[in-house]
Protein backbone atom coordinates (compact mmCIF):
# COMPACT_ATOMS: atom_id res chain seq x y z
CA UNK A 1 0.00 0.00 0.00
CA UNK A 2 0.97 4.02 -0.34
CA UNK A 3 2.32 5.02 2.46
CA UNK A 4 4.39 7.74 0.50
CA UNK A 5 2.63 10.71 2.50
CA UNK A 6 3.66 9.12 5.54
CA UNK A 7 6.26 12.18 7.36
CA UNK A 8 8.45 11.06 9.93
CA UNK A 9 7.95 12.86 13.19
CA UNK A 10 11.28 13.73 13.17
CA UNK A 11 11.48 15.03 10.17
CA UNK A 12 12.64 18.99 9.92
CA UNK A 13 10.35 19.64 6.93
CA UNK A 14 7.74 17.76 8.16
CA UNK A 15 7.68 20.44 11.36
CA UNK A 16 7.87 23.09 9.71
CA UNK A 17 4.60 25.27 10.39
CA UNK A 18 2.20 24.81 7.56
CA UNK A 19 1.99 28.18 4.59
CA UNK A 20 -0.54 30.26 5.87
CA UNK A 21 -2.24 31.50 2.26
CA UNK A 22 -4.19 34.33 3.54
CA UNK A 23 -7.97 33.72 3.19
CA UNK A 24 -7.65 30.40 3.14
CA UNK A 25 -10.93 28.23 3.54
CA UNK A 26 -12.60 24.81 2.35
CA UNK A 27 -15.89 23.93 2.38
CA UNK A 28 -15.88 20.07 4.06
CA UNK A 29 -19.01 17.33 4.86
CA UNK A 30 -18.97 14.75 7.28
CA UNK A 31 -20.50 11.83 6.91
CA UNK A 32 -22.86 9.76 9.11
CA UNK A 33 -24.38 6.30 8.29
CA UNK A 34 -25.52 3.04 9.82
CA UNK A 35 -23.36 0.14 7.67
CA UNK A 36 -24.79 -2.95 7.51
CA UNK A 37 -23.41 -6.77 5.79
CA UNK A 38 -24.13 -5.40 2.93
CA UNK A 39 -21.19 -3.99 1.23
CA UNK A 40 -23.73 -2.33 -1.99
CA UNK A 41 -26.01 -1.20 0.14
CA UNK A 42 -23.38 0.78 2.29
CA UNK A 43 -22.12 1.72 -1.05
CA UNK A 44 -25.42 3.28 -2.40
CA UNK A 45 -25.80 4.99 1.21
CA UNK A 46 -22.15 6.44 0.86
CA UNK A 47 -23.00 7.32 -2.96
CA UNK A 48 -26.04 9.71 -1.97
CA UNK A 49 -23.61 11.23 1.05
CA UNK A 50 -21.39 12.30 -1.43
CA UNK A 51 -23.41 13.36 -4.15
CA UNK A 52 -25.13 15.18 -1.52
CA UNK A 53 -21.68 16.90 -0.41
CA UNK A 54 -21.18 17.56 -3.89
CA UNK A 55 -24.39 19.57 -4.66
CA UNK A 56 -23.30 21.30 -1.35
CA UNK A 57 -19.98 22.58 -3.04
CA UNK A 58 -17.86 20.37 -0.63
CA UNK A 59 -13.90 19.28 -1.59
CA UNK A 60 -14.62 16.64 0.66
CA UNK A 61 -16.62 14.12 2.57
CA UNK A 62 -15.62 11.82 5.32
CA UNK A 63 -16.72 8.78 6.09
CA UNK A 64 -16.65 6.93 9.09
CA UNK A 65 -15.01 3.77 9.91
CA UNK A 66 -16.60 0.57 8.91
CA UNK A 67 -17.97 2.66 6.01
CA UNK A 68 -17.81 -0.35 3.07
CA UNK A 69 -19.02 -3.14 5.61
CA UNK A 70 -20.05 -4.04 9.83
CA UNK A 71 -20.84 -8.13 9.63
CA UNK A 72 -22.76 -9.89 12.32
CA UNK A 73 -19.31 -11.01 13.55
CA UNK A 74 -15.58 -10.63 13.33
CA UNK A 75 -15.13 -13.74 10.97
CA UNK A 76 -17.49 -12.26 8.27
CA UNK A 77 -15.70 -8.72 8.39
CA UNK A 78 -12.36 -10.84 8.10
CA UNK A 79 -13.68 -12.61 4.84
CA UNK A 80 -14.49 -9.11 3.20
CA UNK A 81 -10.60 -8.15 3.40
CA UNK A 82 -9.58 -7.12 -0.16
CA UNK A 83 -6.33 -5.48 -0.93
CA UNK A 84 -6.66 -1.50 -1.88
CA UNK A 85 -6.34 -2.03 -5.38
CA UNK A 86 -8.89 -4.66 -5.40
CA UNK A 87 -13.20 -4.16 -6.37
CA UNK A 88 -14.15 -2.78 -3.36
CA UNK A 89 -12.00 0.32 -3.33
CA UNK A 90 -12.35 0.82 -7.00
CA UNK A 91 -16.19 1.48 -6.73
CA UNK A 92 -15.15 4.05 -3.88
CA UNK A 93 -12.14 5.43 -6.44
CA UNK A 94 -15.28 5.67 -9.18
CA UNK A 95 -17.28 7.56 -6.93
CA UNK A 96 -14.46 10.50 -6.39
CA UNK A 97 -13.93 10.64 -9.86
CA UNK A 98 -17.57 10.90 -10.72
CA UNK A 99 -18.43 13.81 -7.65
CA UNK A 100 -15.12 15.49 -8.20
CA UNK A 101 -14.48 15.27 -4.31
CA UNK A 102 -11.62 13.95 -2.33
CA UNK A 103 -12.61 10.97 0.01
CA UNK A 104 -11.86 10.04 3.39
CA UNK A 105 -12.93 6.19 4.09
CA UNK A 106 -12.50 5.81 7.72
CA UNK A 107 -11.57 2.18 8.06
CA UNK A 108 -11.69 -0.11 5.19
CA UNK A 109 -11.17 -3.82 5.60
CA UNK A 110 -7.80 -4.32 4.23
CA UNK A 111 -6.33 -7.41 3.21
CA UNK A 112 -3.72 -8.40 6.10
CA UNK A 113 -0.73 -10.02 6.97
CA UNK A 114 -2.01 -13.21 7.49
CA UNK A 115 -5.09 -14.90 7.05
CA UNK A 116 -6.47 -14.55 10.33
CA UNK A 117 -6.14 -10.76 10.71
CA UNK A 118 -6.76 -7.76 8.64
CA UNK A 119 -5.90 -4.28 8.52
CA UNK A 120 -8.19 -1.47 9.68
CA UNK A 121 -7.08 0.85 7.57
CA UNK A 122 -7.85 4.61 7.20
CA UNK A 123 -7.97 5.81 3.05
CA UNK A 124 -8.03 9.20 1.73
CA UNK A 125 -8.51 9.67 -1.84
CA UNK A 126 -8.01 12.26 -4.53
CA UNK A 127 -10.63 13.42 -6.77
CA UNK A 128 -9.10 11.51 -9.31
CA UNK A 129 -9.37 8.41 -7.69
CA UNK A 130 -6.18 7.91 -6.67
CA UNK A 131 -4.76 6.61 -3.05
CA UNK A 132 -3.25 10.15 -1.52
CA UNK A 133 -2.51 8.53 1.83
CA UNK A 134 -3.56 5.37 4.02
CA UNK A 135 -3.45 4.97 7.34
CA UNK A 136 -3.51 1.45 9.37
CA UNK A 137 -5.38 2.14 13.05
CA UNK A 138 -2.73 1.30 15.72
CA UNK A 139 -4.78 1.04 18.99
CA UNK A 140 -7.19 -1.89 19.04
CA UNK A 141 -10.06 -1.79 20.91
CA UNK A 142 -9.55 -5.12 23.49
CA UNK A 143 -12.20 -3.96 26.31
CA UNK A 144 -14.56 -5.03 28.08
CA UNK A 145 -16.99 -2.01 27.71
CA UNK A 146 -18.95 -1.37 31.14
CA UNK A 147 -22.25 -1.71 30.90
CA UNK A 148 -21.64 -3.01 27.21
CA UNK A 149 -20.16 -5.55 24.70
CA UNK A 150 -16.85 -7.12 25.30
CA UNK A 151 -15.54 -6.28 22.01
CA UNK A 152 -11.23 -8.04 20.88
CA UNK A 153 -10.41 -6.22 17.60
CA UNK A 154 -7.00 -7.81 17.76
CA UNK A 155 -8.55 -11.25 17.52
CA UNK A 156 -8.70 -10.06 13.74
CA UNK A 157 -7.31 -7.06 13.15
CA UNK A 158 -3.29 -6.64 12.84
CA UNK A 159 -2.08 -3.12 14.15
CA UNK A 160 -0.31 -0.35 11.90
CA UNK A 161 2.96 0.97 12.78
CA UNK A 162 3.47 4.17 10.94
CA UNK A 163 1.61 7.41 11.16
CA UNK A 164 0.36 9.35 8.61
CA UNK A 165 -0.32 13.16 7.20
CA UNK A 166 -1.42 14.06 3.83
CA UNK A 167 -2.31 17.29 2.26
CA UNK A 168 -5.40 18.01 0.43
CA UNK A 169 -8.14 20.93 -0.46
CA UNK A 170 -9.31 20.73 3.23
CA UNK A 171 -5.97 21.76 4.55
CA UNK A 172 -2.83 19.20 5.59
CA UNK A 173 -4.85 16.26 7.49
CA UNK A 174 -3.50 13.87 10.26
CA UNK A 175 -5.12 10.61 10.05
CA UNK A 176 -6.16 8.17 12.62
CA UNK A 177 -8.88 5.77 13.90
CA UNK A 178 -11.75 5.99 16.12
CA UNK A 179 -10.24 4.19 19.31
CA UNK A 180 -6.77 6.19 18.66
CA UNK A 181 -9.05 9.29 20.02
CA UNK A 182 -7.87 8.39 23.63
CA UNK A 183 -4.22 8.92 22.70
CA UNK A 184 -3.53 12.10 22.60
CA UNK A 185 0.24 11.70 21.93
CA UNK A 186 -1.00 10.52 17.83
CA UNK A 187 -2.13 13.63 18.08
CA UNK A 188 0.53 15.99 19.65
CA UNK A 189 2.69 14.58 16.67
CA UNK A 190 0.45 14.84 13.75
CA UNK A 191 0.30 18.35 14.89
CA UNK A 192 3.63 19.81 15.69
CA UNK A 193 5.99 17.52 13.85
CA UNK A 194 4.38 16.56 11.53
CA UNK A 195 2.36 19.93 10.47
CA UNK A 196 -1.26 18.73 10.21
CA UNK A 197 -4.33 21.16 10.83
CA UNK A 198 -6.98 19.04 10.12
CA UNK A 199 -7.14 15.87 12.88
CA UNK A 200 -9.23 12.94 11.81
CA UNK A 201 -11.27 10.24 14.23
CA UNK A 202 -13.62 8.47 11.90
CA UNK A 203 -15.57 6.25 14.08
CA UNK A 204 -17.58 3.59 15.67
CA UNK A 205 -18.03 4.52 19.15
CA UNK A 206 -19.92 2.34 21.68
CA UNK A 207 -22.85 4.18 22.73
CA UNK A 208 -21.86 3.47 26.67
CA UNK A 209 -18.24 5.00 25.71
CA UNK A 210 -19.53 8.07 23.00
CA UNK A 211 -21.78 9.06 25.35
CA UNK A 212 -19.53 9.38 28.55
CA UNK A 213 -16.12 10.50 26.40
CA UNK A 214 -16.74 11.35 22.76
CA UNK A 215 -17.58 15.00 22.62
CA UNK A 216 -15.45 15.99 25.09
CA UNK A 217 -12.38 13.81 24.17
CA UNK A 218 -12.76 15.46 20.48
CA UNK A 219 -12.80 18.71 21.67
CA UNK A 220 -9.61 18.42 23.73
CA UNK A 221 -8.11 17.23 20.88
CA UNK A 222 -9.24 20.53 18.64
CA UNK A 223 -8.33 22.93 21.74
CA UNK A 224 -5.02 21.14 23.20
CA UNK A 225 -3.66 20.78 18.81
CA UNK A 226 -5.30 24.27 17.89
CA UNK A 227 -6.53 21.90 15.02
CA UNK A 228 -9.75 20.95 12.97
CA UNK A 229 -11.06 17.94 14.20
CA UNK A 230 -13.50 16.00 11.87
CA UNK A 231 -15.34 12.89 13.40
CA UNK A 232 -17.14 10.96 10.74
CA UNK A 233 -19.57 8.49 12.63
CA UNK A 234 -21.60 5.58 12.26
CA UNK A 235 -24.90 5.67 14.41
CA UNK A 236 -27.44 3.46 15.56
CA UNK A 237 -28.51 -0.53 15.24
CA UNK A 238 -25.72 -2.54 12.49
CA UNK A 239 -27.48 -5.94 13.37
CA UNK A 240 -28.24 -7.37 16.57
CA UNK A 241 -25.50 -7.12 18.65
CA UNK A 242 -23.92 -4.08 17.52
CA UNK A 243 -24.76 -0.58 17.78
CA UNK A 244 -22.89 2.59 17.41
CA UNK A 245 -23.26 6.20 19.30
CA UNK A 246 -23.32 8.51 16.07
CA UNK A 247 -22.95 12.27 16.92
CA UNK A 248 -20.68 13.02 13.63
CA UNK A 249 -18.96 16.08 14.51
CA UNK A 250 -16.81 19.37 12.98
CA UNK A 251 -14.86 21.16 15.24
CA UNK A 252 -12.45 24.27 15.31
CA UNK A 253 -9.43 25.35 16.30
CA UNK A 254 -10.87 27.33 19.38
CA UNK A 255 -12.55 24.09 20.41
CA UNK A 256 -16.45 24.92 19.04
CA UNK A 257 -18.16 22.74 17.09
CA UNK A 258 -19.25 24.51 14.06
CA UNK A 259 -20.97 21.22 12.11
CA UNK A 260 -23.33 18.26 13.42
CA UNK A 261 -26.51 16.53 12.24
CA UNK A 262 -29.76 17.65 13.22
CA UNK A 263 -30.48 14.09 14.04
CA UNK A 264 -27.84 12.80 16.22
CA UNK A 265 -28.22 8.95 15.11
CA UNK A 266 -29.67 9.65 11.48
CA UNK A 267 -27.93 9.20 7.90
CA UNK A 268 -26.78 11.90 6.41
CA UNK A 269 -24.14 15.04 6.17
CA UNK A 270 -23.53 17.68 8.34
CA UNK A 271 -21.08 20.90 6.34
CA UNK A 272 -19.11 23.52 7.61
CA UNK A 273 -16.34 25.79 6.06
CA UNK A 274 -12.82 25.26 7.92
CA UNK A 275 -11.61 29.08 8.00
CA UNK A 276 -7.68 28.27 8.20
CA UNK A 277 -7.28 32.02 9.26
CA UNK A 278 -9.02 31.34 12.62
CA UNK A 279 -6.57 28.15 12.68
CA UNK A 280 -3.34 30.70 12.47
CA UNK A 281 -5.22 33.46 14.59
CA UNK A 282 -5.71 30.84 17.62
CA UNK A 283 -2.28 30.09 17.04
CA UNK A 284 -0.86 33.15 17.65
CA UNK A 285 -2.88 33.98 20.74
CA UNK A 286 -2.28 30.98 22.27
CA UNK A 287 1.39 30.14 21.57
CA UNK A 288 1.38 26.71 22.66
CA UNK A 289 3.61 25.04 19.80
CA UNK A 290 6.33 27.60 21.44
CA UNK A 291 5.56 26.77 24.92
CA UNK A 292 5.34 22.73 23.94
CA UNK A 293 9.14 23.42 23.04
CA UNK A 294 10.57 25.47 26.11
CA UNK A 295 8.59 23.06 29.02
CA UNK A 296 9.78 19.94 26.54
CA UNK A 297 13.52 21.52 27.19
CA UNK A 298 12.12 21.92 30.87
CA UNK A 299 11.37 19.09 31.37
CA UNK A 300 14.33 17.12 29.80
CA UNK A 301 13.31 13.54 29.66
CA UNK A 302 11.07 13.13 31.80
CA UNK A 303 8.08 13.23 29.42
CA UNK A 304 7.39 9.73 28.32
O1 LIG B 1 -14.78 -4.13 14.48
C1 LIG B 1 -15.02 -3.49 13.46
O2 LIG B 1 -15.84 -3.86 12.60
C2 LIG B 1 -14.32 -2.19 13.27
N1 LIG B 1 -13.73 -1.71 14.46
C3 LIG B 1 -14.41 -1.02 15.38
O3 LIG B 1 -15.58 -0.74 15.29
C4 LIG B 1 -13.61 -0.63 16.56
C5 LIG B 1 -13.15 -1.88 17.24
S1 LIG B 1 -14.47 -2.94 17.78
N2 LIG B 1 -14.34 0.20 17.47
C6 LIG B 1 -13.72 1.05 18.27
O4 LIG B 1 -12.51 1.27 18.21
C7 LIG B 1 -14.63 1.77 19.25
C8 LIG B 1 -13.86 2.61 20.24
C9 LIG B 1 -14.73 3.11 21.32
O5 LIG B 1 -15.93 2.97 21.31
C10 LIG B 1 -14.10 3.81 22.47
O6 LIG B 1 -12.90 4.15 22.42
O7 LIG B 1 -14.82 4.04 23.45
Amino acid sequence: MSQSQGVSASSPAAAAAAPSQPGRRSKVAVGQMTSVGDQLANFNTCKQLAEQAAAAGCSMLFLPECFSFIGASQPESLSKAEPLDGPAMARYRQLARDTGLWLSLGGFQETGPDPEHLYNCHVVLDASGATAAAYRKVHLFDVDVPNGPVLMESRTTAPGDKLVACDSPAGRLGLSVCYDLRFPEVYQTLTWGMGAEVLLVPSAFTKVTGKAHWEVLLRARAIECQCFVIAAAQAGKHNEKRESYGHALIIDPWGEVIGRLEDPQGTGIAVAELDFELLSAVRTKVPIREHRAKGRSQLAGQLT
